[in-house]
């Protein structure tokens, strides 16, 4: 059995000054590594939230996050090791050089591969002619795989991407679209893509279309996932 992340019923709601908002309520979804998965919606509905409550690095206001990982069934604290992230603005470290930004979470975890893997997961992005750029001697899409190989280089079992190509002209974004797919493939990485791209969106394997705090439009597929 895969490893997976397990959300039962959650919701989540805001205090507002005088009044709550509640964006979603008694949500419940499964996301499996190796599997891909994308959150579509109109802006507002939660996406990103939805996303930093599965990912463990925010909390629900009701219900339960789980990660079962082999036999073992954790709090979503556990999931902290396994993930990588990628952001629409890139988030890159700007006085460091491609092969350092991919270098550097390999290096605060001690790695003596850290240079080596780096530079393969730069190459596996086709950025091997570039390495020694800083982010903003490279264009935006370049400065995207420099993220997905700093996402991938410790080789996570789950990647989160917000708007991942929503800063990137079509080309740029195909592009990126397939460099993820594949890599997450190969790794054998859960991916779960927050997108208003119908295009992007329609890549993935799972879909949930988060609308008026419920998923709507649900494919058989997505029913199938709903109902781990
Ligand atoms: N910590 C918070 N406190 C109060 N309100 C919040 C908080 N986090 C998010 N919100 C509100 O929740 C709503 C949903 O935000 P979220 O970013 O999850 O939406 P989204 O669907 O990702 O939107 P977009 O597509 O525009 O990025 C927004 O109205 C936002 O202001």
């Amino acid at each position: 059995m895969s490893n997976y992340i397990a959300l039962k019923n959650i919701s989540q709601s805001f205090q507002m000054n005088d009044s709550q908002v509640t964006l979603f309520e008694d949500l419940n979804l499964s996301i499996v590594q190796g599997e891909s998965y994308a959150i579509t919606g109109p802006s507002g509905a939660g996406k990103s939230s939805l996303l930093m409550l599965m990912s463990g690095l925010e909390q629900p206001t009701t219900g339960q996050g789980l990660y079962v990982k082999g036999k073992q069934s954790k709090t979503l604290d556990f999931l902290r090791a396994d993930i990588g992230f990628i952001f629409q603005q890139f988030h890159l470290l700007p006085e460091l050089t491609a092969l350092n930004n991919v270098a550097l979470p390999l290096k605060l975890r001690g790695d003596k591969q850290a240079l080596k893997k780096a530079m393969t997961w730069l190459d596996k992005v086709g950025l091997s002619q570039r390495i020694n750029h800083k982010p903003s001697e490279l264009s935006g899409g370049e400065q995207q795989r420099v993220a997905i190989a700093r996402a991938l280089v410790f080789e996570p079992n789950f990647i989160f991407a917000d708007e991942p190509t929503g800063n990137l002209d079509q080309r740029s974004a195909t592009e990126i679209a397939d460099i993820l797919f594949s890599c997450c493939q190969e790794n054998n990485a859960g991916l779960v893509v927050v997108t208003h791209s119908d295009v992007l969106a329609n890549r993935a394997q799972h879909v949930f279309s988060l609308e008026d705090g419920t998923f709507k439009q649900a494919s058989n597929e997505t029913l199938k996932v709903i109902a781990c």
